[in-house]
């Protein structure tokens, strides 16, 4: 059997009230004094109400114990000050210098990165002076209509979800793009709407080695080139972001047009750097500047705002509680909010490739559960799907609801309707109807007794579903930036009471090889002939179909 976490001192005490806490109710808990007040805590634009949880005060109170002996605090404290806490890949996790506001050194192998990330953030804001003036022109002197952004995973997914975010904030002169998945299908749709000769791509690639990166940019130049670009002249239809400068100019983009990262950002936090540089240029720098300010009071609040107030480490503790505790198996985002359709998305990256792990960062296999399977989408559209399962099957599933008091588009009343749904679901989630409630009101409108003994079990909703309030007055870039980042915090907290090394992502690489070597199956000029008799079959259908030996 697996232990429940590392080796603890407060593991006993949290499993006894993880015992009691089976046995009670949301709504028994609802009767302690002061809960709603207690259990809420605010940073940064965003409340977190998380008195919705299967949890009493006192077993709150043990689980903050948990983040102290896990050494939280300290193994924070080492992130934000640029020690190498990517052990096996020996690199400081510095997402966080990107945002700096103050006027802190950040210091890594004895140097600050604050001057490079400032001249970077200085570089990025020429850009975007020059497209939105109108003065970056293309081969025929049109100035750039259309943006795209050519990169996946890290290189895509943060981008898209703070510029959806940012919806309110996007230029009308400027069209976005994104060619993300090597499927042809993703880039020819993307060339039947752009215009050749006012379109910029943005190589977006921290290593500039991924594949389905490379085989896009190198098809978008080689089209470029037949729809009548001069070769020279790609360096006005043609930038980079990396860090391997070096593969990046082997490519053929002019070094002045290559944007820098350093090996300190990883690809999933990478969207604060000039990976995110599609985002000022769609927005304006100082709409970027506001994301990056937001994130950085959120980095603030997770440094020095107590255990039992820290909104990273709350929502931390709390995931723990029912993955480690409950076997809780996934966790839900729901966002009442349609500009952050993309979220979900953004944050299985996040989460999933930070911490799904099955060894520790000094590599032991761990003897407990780690990350969850991370989802969600936008409400109210999930109450019209699957909602259901959540309200009445037969999986934990905690949830968070993501929501603001106010939208950007004050149409009528949808948002009266889309945040009262948002708060009626909190309570159906964790309250639920039971079944004498539903036994009354049925025979009350006359229903006879077999109709009452067939239906009313199937219209229970038992409610104790945990669910977490994350409520922002409007989504503004500053909230948006500090959302980002409280996820990113949390994923940190986990990790560091797994014990896992959160910024490597080990898991992703065998693909990739068996990926090539398939490839090269696939292709090759002379006949294949596979021991693997299951994978032998499909290299010899594929190869009929396209006529090969
Ligand atoms: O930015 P790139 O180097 O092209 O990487 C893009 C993505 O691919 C890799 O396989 C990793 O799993 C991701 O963490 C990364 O974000």
């Amino acid at each position: 059997m697996m232990k429940i976490l590392p080796s603890y001192a407060v593991v006993d005490s949290l499993k006894q009230h993880a015992d009691q806490a089976s046995a009670a109710t949301i709504q028994s808990y609802q009767a302690e004094t002061g809960r709603t007040e207690r259990m809420a805590t605010t940073a940064a634009g965003l409340t977190l109400d998380f008195s919705r949880h299967l949890i009493s005060e006192q077993g709150l109170n043990e689980l903050i114990k948990l983040a102290e002996q896990a050494g939280v605090e300290a193994k924070r404290t080492a992130m934000f000050a640029g020690e190498k806490i990517n052990k096996s890949e020996g690199r400081a996790v510095l997402h966080t210098a990107l945002r700096h506001m103050g006027d802190r050194l950040v210091m890594v192998d004895g140097e600050d990165v604050m001057p490079a990330v400032r001249d970077t953030l200085s570089r990025i804001s020429s850009l975007c002076d020059t497209v939105h003036a109108g003065q970056w022109t293309g081969w025929s002197g049109k100035p750039v209509k259309h943006i795209v952004n050519i990169g996946i995973g890290g290189s895509y997914l943060g981008i898209k979800t703070a510029l959806d975010g940012l919806r309110p904030y996007q230029r009308k002169d400027l069209q976005a793009h994104y060619v993300v998945n090597v499927d042809p299908a993703d880039l020819a749709k993307t060339l039947a709407v752009i215009d050749p000769e006012t379109t910029l791509f943005i190589i977006c690639s921290k290593s500039f080695t991924t594949m389905e990166t490379r085989v896009n940019a190198e098809a978008a130049k080689a089209w470029m080139l037949e729809q009548g670009m001069p070769e020279a002249d790609s360096a006005r239809h043609f930038i980079a972001v990396s860090n391997n400068i070096a593969k990046a100019t082997a490519f053929g983009i002019a070094e002045e047009n290559i944007l820098p990262l350093w090996d300190w950002v990883g690809g999933r936090y990478s969207l604060w750097s000039a990976i995110g540089v599609m985002i000022p240029l769609m927005t304006s720098f100082a709409i970027f500047k506001r994301l990056l300010i937001g994130a950085f009071e959120m980095d603030e609040h997770f440094q020095n705002a107590p255990l039992e107030d820290n909104m990273p480490v709350i929502m931390g503790l709390l995931g723990i509680w029912y993955s480690n505790f409950f076997e809780a198996q996934s966790h839900a985002v729901l966002s009442y909010a349609s500009d952050l359709d993309a979220f979900p998305g953004h944050l299985q990256q996040m989460d999933m490739e930070s911490n799904g792990k099955r060894v520790t960062a000094d590599g032991q296999p761990v003897d407990w559960q780690t990350g969850p399977v991370i989802w969600g989408g936008v409400g109210t559209n999930g109450q019209h799907a699957y909602h259901q399962l959540l309200h009445q099957g037969t999986r934990l599933i905690p949830v968070d609801i993501v929501a603001a008091l106010e939208s950007h588009n004050p149409v009528a009343e949808h948002q009266d309707w889309l945040f009262a749904h948002a708060l009626a679901q909190a309570q159906a989630l964790a309250y639920g109807c039971q079944e004498d409630q539903i036994r009354a009101e049925m025979a009350e409108k006359g229903a006879s007794q077999a109709e009452i003994d067939m239906l009313a079990p199937q219209k229970v909703i038992p409610g104790n579903k945990p669910v977490s309030l994350l409520i922002m007055d409007k989504l503004e870039p500053e909230t948006l930036g500090a959302l980002i980042a409280l996820y990113e915090h949390k994923v940190f907290v986990q990790g560091a009471i797994w014990e896992l090394n959160s910024y490597d992502q080990f898991g992703v690489e065998l693909g990739k090889v068996l990926g090539d070597q398939i490839f090269e199956q696939l292709t090759a000029d002379s006949a294949v002939n596979e021991a693997d008799a299951g994978l032998n079959q499909w290299l010899q259908r594929y190869r009929q179909k396209h006529h090969r030996a």
